[in-house]
């Protein structure tokens, strides 16, 4: 079974973020996803998510300081007091809006970082993803880590699959799994089908979008029927999130959805 998601982030701009529920719903989508939803009181967001019946199924957790470029803190160094604080935070709003994932971004390296700020990204991230994981397991959620691409995010600590699976495997929590975006995956490493028959087993989520635009995803040089399809024969019961930003109206870019149950007319 496809579930897709809208990830009101990039979708429905057209509308107010509250309002961006219903219209999600009215085209179609069964669950909801964006990026942050810390300027809004939780309760406000349960509220819209329960008269639009749809399910929260992704956010992020407090990336820092966003507007200044910082992008995550689970790999910086020096920050593990914010980075306890925002895994915190995060669990406060998923109890609120029985979601049951959280993504921890990773965070930037810094520019002409040397092999030994490297593996201190890296020791920390550890350090900070086995604390995430735990504090999530407490109510029973998910801790999700997602490569991203670094043409899109330079200096991005985490950008290949291969380098999140090493991590998730020496971790080996049970609940920290693999955001797979089909969309950076597509960028930095290519093979999709195979990378998502490989990794299967440590998918948490996944995200697609048309490559290399990242506009709707029936735009571009991925052939998403084939990617379903086999998501279809592996047997994948968890959501799609549908993180693209569309050509011109949202809805009027939904036909590439009619298949899987989206509606481009309102
Ligand atoms: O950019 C993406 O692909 C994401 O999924 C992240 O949540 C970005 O913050
Ligand atoms: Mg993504």
């Amino acid at each position: 079974m496809i579930r897709l998601a809208a990830n009101l982030s990039m979708l429905f701009n057209e509308h107010a973020f509250l309002d961006r529920f219903a219209a999600a719903a009215s085209a179609g989508f069964k669950g909801v996803e964006y990026l942050f939803p810390y300027a809004f009181d939780a309760e406000d967001i349960k509220h819209v998510l329960q008269e639009a019946q749809v399910e929260q199924v992704l956010f992020n957790l407090p990336p820092g300081d966003w507007e200044a470029g910082e992008r995550g803190l689970a790999s910086l160094p020096g920050r593990e007091g914010e980075f306890r604080d925002s895994v915190i935070e995060a669990l406060r709003y998923a109890e609120v809006l029985n979601c049951p994932r959280v993504h921890a971004m990773a965070g930037l390296l810094p520019e002409g970082a040397d092999a030994a700020t490297q593996a201190d990204h890296h020791e920390t991230y550890l350090r900070n993803l086995r604390f995430a994981a735990g504090e999530a397991a407490k109510t029973g959620r998910d801790i999700l880590i997602e490569p991203i691409n670094t043409r899109d995010m330079p200096g991005f600590f985490l950008s290949r699959q291969a380098q999140a699976m090493a991590i998730i495997e020496v971790i080996g929590a049970d609940n920290l799994k693999l955001q797979f975006d089909l969309y950076h995956c597509q960028i930095m490493d290519g093979d999709l089908i195979r990378h998502l028959e490989r990794q299967f087993d440590a998918i948490g989520h996944i995200q697609v979008a048309g490559v290399p635009e990242r506009h709707e995803p029936n735009v571009g040089e991925v052939h998403y029927p084939a990617i379903f399809e086999r998501l279809r024969a592996l047997g994948y019961t968890g959501w799609i999130g549908c993180e693209y930003r569309p050509r011109a109206e949202t809805r009027a870019g939904l036909v590439w959805g009619e298949p899987w149950g989206l509606t481009a007319q309102g």
